[in-house]
């Protein structure tokens, strides 16, 4: 009846909380993010990253809005040291939680102290939980200025974030692929582009069996924001 990749007409055992999932094979998540079907999407075979995939969750008009609201905030770009070597991060970003108490760092070198959340960004964080069916108590911003800018293989595994956790992502701007694969060498890495309002669910089991990368891109491109929701658990009381 309906021939497109994610379904449209649900059976029942499709069905399950929160929202509604189709579970689809990898072929037809892979090509939901080729802008072939609205429908929300959940992986199901073997070896395969843990996602669930909402592509053109947001509406187009909300969308720019937020793309607008999101690039007027203060990005910072901070200095990453890898082997003793400082180096800019690729990229510019930004961090906003629930408290300004909830600091965060990564490779032992960039540090965050999270502002209070702009409305517009509450809000949408709000929707996103509403959706996932997960609570998130902070917001990571990546801006990749162009296609020069990017993100290295890691895994959202620091212990803040509390034991295997679930990250919501929403993509803003430009198109880019965003690359899973199994932690070991020569593993095959699974890519999926992520369009303007586009919504990708990384569950648990994803940060702790998988790393994820936003590779450069040649192919000419303008800016795009990504706004990561997780959870924050207090290590100190
Ligand atoms: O830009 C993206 O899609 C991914 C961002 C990411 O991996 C992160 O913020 O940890
Ligand atoms: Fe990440």
């Amino acid at each position: 009846m309906n021939d497109r990749p994610g379904r449209q007409n649900y059976s029942s055992e499709d069905l399950r909380e929160p929202g509604i999932q189709a579970r689809v094979t990898p072929e037809e998540f892979f090509a939901l993010s080729q802008g072939k079907a609205f429908s929300p999407a959940i992986l199901e075979a073997e070896d395969v990253p843990p996602l669930v995939y909402w592509p053109g969750f947001l509406p187009k008009a909300q969308a720019d809005r937020l793309l607008t609201l999101s690039l007027d905030l203060p990005w910072q770009q901070q200095q990453i040291t890898i082997f003793g070597k400082q180096r800019p991060v690729p990229r510019l970003e930004s961090y906003f939680g629930d408290s300004t108490a909830y600091h965060y760092g990564y490779s032992n070198s960039v540090s965050w102290q999270a502002a209070p959340w702009p409305d517009f960004l509450a809000d949408l964080r709000s929707q996103v939980e509403v959706v996932t069916g997960y609570a998130y108590q902070v917001g990571m911003g990546n801006l990749y200025r162009d296609g020069n800018d990017s993100n290295g293989y890691h895994a959202d595994d620091e212990p803040e974030l509390g034991e295997d956790p679930a990250i919501a992502s929403v993509s803003l701007g430009a198109t880019r692929t965003f690359r899973l694969k199994r932690r070991k060498k020569g593993a095959k890495s699974w890519g999926i582009a992520l369009h303007h309002g586009d919504l990708l669910l990384m569950q648990p089991g994803c940060q702790r069996n998988w790393i994820h990368t936003v590779p450069k891109t040649a192919r000419p491109c303008g800016p795009r924001i990504n706004w990561t929701f997780r959870p924050y658990v207090s290590l100190t009381r």
